[in-house]
């Protein structure tokens, strides 16, 4: 790819394999997931997920995505249980939507897109750092949640009114105090399989773990998201959306279910 790669016609992920040849790997994410073919396995730990507010740093429009970055050289927000085994600490979330409401998600279910899909992206601490975990294949877990069209979620009314702050690539401003945790779902139950980052460098190295409830967001709130920019200040302007990676192959990878 001549230039950096993106969700555009000539840098987007149907190019991604001629700089990223892992792309056509044996393990790629997102996945379309398939409820019936999900196996329950009940050695499958609860997820434990304890995130402490005083760890949110700063919010970061990235030219794909923005994100919320935590402080990680302490075991203060962690994601323990599950599928995993020992502690990841949260790194970052940052969520993946759609131009229009009928698609924007990452995973499917059942082949049906949603609007957007959050996630939340943690490193296994038997590794010194994020960047020492983000290629080894135990050096990630993802949790991902879906955002379905409803009524109006005040839990990401802080995160969608600190975008006006960031709305060119490379703003970032300091995003304090926040409790991911409040953007969770009632339920916890998953369906967990081996897979990868769904950006480049697409590296085979995250445990994901996608949550069966989603959380809502009204198309309001969908406009916010979709007010932020691909493109640097000064540049001509290109809407942040249709920033995700469509399902791949599963390659005859096992996908579980903590559910019945
Ligand atoms: N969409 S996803 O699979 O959750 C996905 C998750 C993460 C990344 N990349 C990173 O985290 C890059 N990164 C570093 O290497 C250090 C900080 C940082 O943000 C890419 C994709
Ligand atoms: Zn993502």
């Amino acid at each position: 790819m001549s230039h950096g790669w993106g969700y555009g016609p000539s840098n987007g992920p149907d190019k991604w394999a001629e700089s990223y040849p892992v792309a056509n790997g044996a393990r790629q994410s997102p996945i379309n997931v398939v409820p019936k073919e999900a196996q329950f396995d009940s050695s499958l730990k609860a997820l434990k997920l304890r995130y402490d507010p005083a760890n949110s740093r700063g919010i970061l429009n990235n030219g794909h995505s923005f994100q919320v970055d935590f402080v990680d050289d302490t075991d203060s927000s962690t994601l323990t249980g599950g599928p995993i085994t020992g502690t990841y600490r949260l790194k970052q979330f940052h969520f993946h939507w759609g131009a229009s409401d009928d698609r924007g998600s990452e995973h499917t279910v059942n082949g049906i897109n949603f609007p957007c899909e959050l996630h939340l992206v943690h490193w296994n601490t038997k590794y010194p750092s994020f960047g020492d975990a983000a290629d080894k294949p135990d050096g990630l877990a993802v949790v991902g949640v879906f955002l379905k069209i409803g009524a109006a979620n005040p839990r990401l009314q802080k995160v969608l009114d600190a975008l006006e702050a960031i709305k060119t690539k490379g703003k970032q401003t300091t995003f304090g105090n926040f409790d991911a945790k409040t953007l969770l779902p009632g339920s916890l139950d998953y369906w967990t399989y081996d897979g990868s980052l769904t950006t480049p460098p697409l590296l085979e190295s995250v445990t994901w773990i996608v949550l069966k409830e989603p959380i809502s967001v009204s198309p309001a709130q969908m406009a916010m998201f979709r007010s932020l920019l691909f493109t640097g200040e000064g540049e001509a302007a290109c809407c942040m959306a249709d920033n995700y990676r469509p399902p791949q192959p599963l390659k005859g990878r096992r996908v579980r279910a903590s559910f019945k």
